[in-house]
């Protein structure tokens, strides 16, 4: 209710526009939503900055460089640093992409040496892909930066190291010498965010900033290791794992909030033609692109909880110096952040073009959202990169299967149980249990079918590089056999022991029966080709899921709704809790600045020679030029 954070109609300002507005809002929500005595927002501040995320800026100082600060820092380091960050009295962002790398890490070409008389580091970038280019905050706003850079010292290469960069002056905020920086311009979306470039020149910096935590190097320049130097690569482990729940489960259960009350309210042709127009939301057809949607929404959140609680035990287990969980982390990190952002854009994207014309409108901010969750895509590791480490791990894991007893994740892949489904009926293929074993039979087949593909390419005399590029297809699949067969078993898990009302439980249970069976039907070829389904089967699978989005119709505005977001979060025509559209369009129109005049003079100076000749025509005088 406070006026001063009360959306601006950004679909109509300038990009300058929306970064000062976003820069206004997140220090006036920080000023006035945080509690002074530490950054971590609780409670309601934390619920309301998680659903307004979308118009703050500095989510990278916030979301990524306080905690990198925090991961490898020292304490001495991070009691110098982290109260500064906390309090926005440095504004820090993570530059580790460059404009030649951003996926291969060891092909990084920014350079730190180290210069043992005057016990400092050179940052250099040697050629232009050397530039740090994307981290955000970091083009106009950002005076620090935590530096990726290859460490060396007496023409020895140590690797990737974090540094602590200042960039810019903290009184004039003018860039520091040796120092270019700027904005990287235009982009898909995040519009208030000032991605940027940062060209570094022989910039010093004293050796007490590098972070050394995981190593430090001594005044003669000895370099010292502390530490698995994989936790190097912790904080986009952390990120990943951050993004799923910000990036991927709120905007998509926004865009679904959108489009499910719209097609409650929008009605189009007949069912019955001796009946009325219908809301769109009765069409099955609208019903089979919006409610999957909305399963994937509490699917992806209840899995997401369940990763963020296994980094958290991963993170404590990290401190006592047991860094055996990384490798699975990594991988179902690395795999579910790629798994749930593709299925998220394009969920996303589907109930946008549910929406016909007026989803395309950026009155319906479906747009806004749906360019924002491309991004998830890309950044924090690119999707098949990141589906490739999942499938590096699994098949580890399928080797290691053939002799020992796998836990954890991949626990099914030494599973020789018979796994043969036995449905006779769509009800029992609407049974959690039985889709749980379905997506483990499959995931399993998946993996050994891209195992043994390479394996007997190798025998063929194929390099093993070779054979690993040739079958990344089959890689990328078993990878996300591998996340939708953890979503599916953490979330009947999950829901198994929520404890809440049968009524709700049954509406969780039939949503997550819809996400699985919507997962078999649009991927029926694998359940086939592996033997975990018969074709009669994959025909009671689509009539187990119709049934579904039958049962779930009545409920589906409520479903939204349950997801409580206000109309000033939303910022849609189409989703405002009223129904409205109508109305609400025609007023948002109005306010478009083409419609500040009746005359757009600029149009009118270039139309006006045409316009006058044209009525001389149409009021008898002048020729009928030929224009
Ligand atoms: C202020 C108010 C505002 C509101 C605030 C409210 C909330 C804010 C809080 C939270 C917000 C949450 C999220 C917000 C975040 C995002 C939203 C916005 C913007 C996005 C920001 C984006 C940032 C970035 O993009 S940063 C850059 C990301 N870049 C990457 O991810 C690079 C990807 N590449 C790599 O990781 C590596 O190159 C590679 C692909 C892994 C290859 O590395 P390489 O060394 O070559 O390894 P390999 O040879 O493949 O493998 C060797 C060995 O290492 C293991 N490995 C690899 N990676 C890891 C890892 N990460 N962890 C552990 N182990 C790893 C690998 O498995 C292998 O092991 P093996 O040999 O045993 O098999
Ligand atoms: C909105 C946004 C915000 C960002 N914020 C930050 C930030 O704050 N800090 C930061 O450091 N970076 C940031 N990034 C950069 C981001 O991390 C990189 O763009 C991302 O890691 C992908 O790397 P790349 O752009 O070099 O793509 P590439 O790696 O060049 O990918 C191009 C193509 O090559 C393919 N490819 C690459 N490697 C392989 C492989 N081994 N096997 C198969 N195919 C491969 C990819 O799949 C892709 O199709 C941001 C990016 C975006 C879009």
């Amino acid at each position: 209710n406070d006026t001063s954070m009360q959306h601006r109609n950004l679909n109509h300002m300038t990009r300058e526009e929306r970064f000062s507005e976003a820069m206004r809002r997140t220090l006036y929500a920080l000023k006035v939503l945080l509690p002074r005595e530490g950054w971590t927002p609780v409670g309601p501040e934390m619920k309301y900055l998680a659903r307004a995320i979308k118009e703050f800026t500095f989510i990278i100082h916030a979301g990524v460089f306080i905690p990198c600060i925090m991961s490898y820092g020292t304490n001495e380091q991070i009691a110098k640093w982290f109260p500064l960050a906390a309090d926005f009295r440095i504004i820090g962002t993570y530059a580790q992409t460059e404009l030649g790398h951003g996926s291969f890490l060891r092909g990084l070409e920014t350079i730190a040496t180290y210069d043992r008389a005057n016990q400092e580091f050179i940052i250099n970038c040697p050629k232009i892909t050397a530039m740090k280019w994307w981290p955000g905050d970091m083009g106009k706003s950002a005076n620090h930066v935590l530096l990726m850079a290859e460490l060396v010292i007496d023409g020895k290469k140590y690797g990737m190291h974090g540094f602590m960069v200042q960039i810019r002056d903290l009184t004039t905020h003018e860039p520091l010498p040796g120092v270019t920086v700027g904005d990287i311009g235009a982009k898909l979306s995040f519009e208030s965010v000032d991605n940027g470039f940062l060209y570094l020149q022989n910039v010093r910096i004293p050796r007490e900033n590098l972070l050394s935590k995981l190593s430090e190097v001594h005044p003669d320049g000895t370099y010292i290791k502390k530490g698995n130097q994989r936790l190097m690569y912790g904080s986009m482990v952390r990120v990943r794992v951050n993004l799923i729940a910000h990036e991927i489960v709120m905007p998509l259960a926004k865009a679904c909030t959108i489009a499910v009350r719209y097609s409650a309210v929008r009605r189009q042709g007949l069912i019955n033609p001796s009946k009325e127009e219908v809301p769109v939301l009765d069409y099955v057809a609208q019903q089979h692109k919006l409610l999957p949607q909305v399963a994937t929404v509490f699917m992806a959140h209840f899995a997401a909880k369940q990763l963020v609680k296994m980094h958290h035990d991963y993170s404590l287990e990290v401190e006592k110096g047991n860094t055996s969980q990384l490798p699975e982390l990594h991988a179902l990190s690395a795999g579910m952040k790629a798994c749930l952002s593709e299925q998220g854009a394009a969920g996303a994207e589907i109930v946008r073009r549910a929406c016909g014309g007026h989803g395309y409108s950026c009155g319906s901010g479906l747009p806004f959202i749906v360019n924002r969750m491309l991004a998830t895509c890309t950044y924090e590791g690119e999707n098949t990169v990141m589906q490739l480490q999942c499938a590096r791990y699994l098949i580890k894991c399928a080797d290691q299967a053939k002799k020992d007893k796998l836990t954890g994740s991949v626990w099914y892949l030494s599973d020789f149980s018979n796994m043969s489904c036995t449905a006779q009926t769509f009800g029992d293929l609407q049974e959690p249990s039985v889709l749980v074993k379905l997506h483990e039979r499959r995931a399993k087949c998946a993996v050994q079918h891209a195992g043994k593909k390479m394996q007997n390419m190798v025998k063929n005399g194929t390099p093993a590089h070779d054979a690993w590029n040739m079958m990344a297809t089959l890689l990328i699949n078993a990878a996300r056999a591998h996340i939708m067969q953890y979503v599916v078993g953490t979330s009947v898990t999950y829901i198994s022991e929520l404890s809440c009302s049968a009524s709700l439980k049954k509406i969780l249970t039939q949503l997550c029966a819809l996400y699985a069976l919507h997962n078999i039907n649009s991927n029926c070829g694998d359940f086939v080709k592996f033997g975990c389904l018969t074709s009669a089967q994959c025909d009671l699978a689509q009539e187990a899921e119709f049934n579904l989005l039958k049962q779930l119709r009545p409920d589906a505005v409520g479903i939204v709704d349950s997801f409580d977001f206000t109309d000033d979060i939303l910022q849609s025509c189409l989703g405002a809790y009223d129904g409205n559209v109508y109305e609400r369009l025609f007023e948002w129109a109005k306010q478009a600045p083409m419609n500040k005049t009746e005359v757009h003079q600029d149009s009118y100076q270039y139309l006006q020679p045409y316009l006058h000749e044209g009525r001389d025509v149409l009021e008898g005088r002048g020729r009928n030029s030929k224009l």
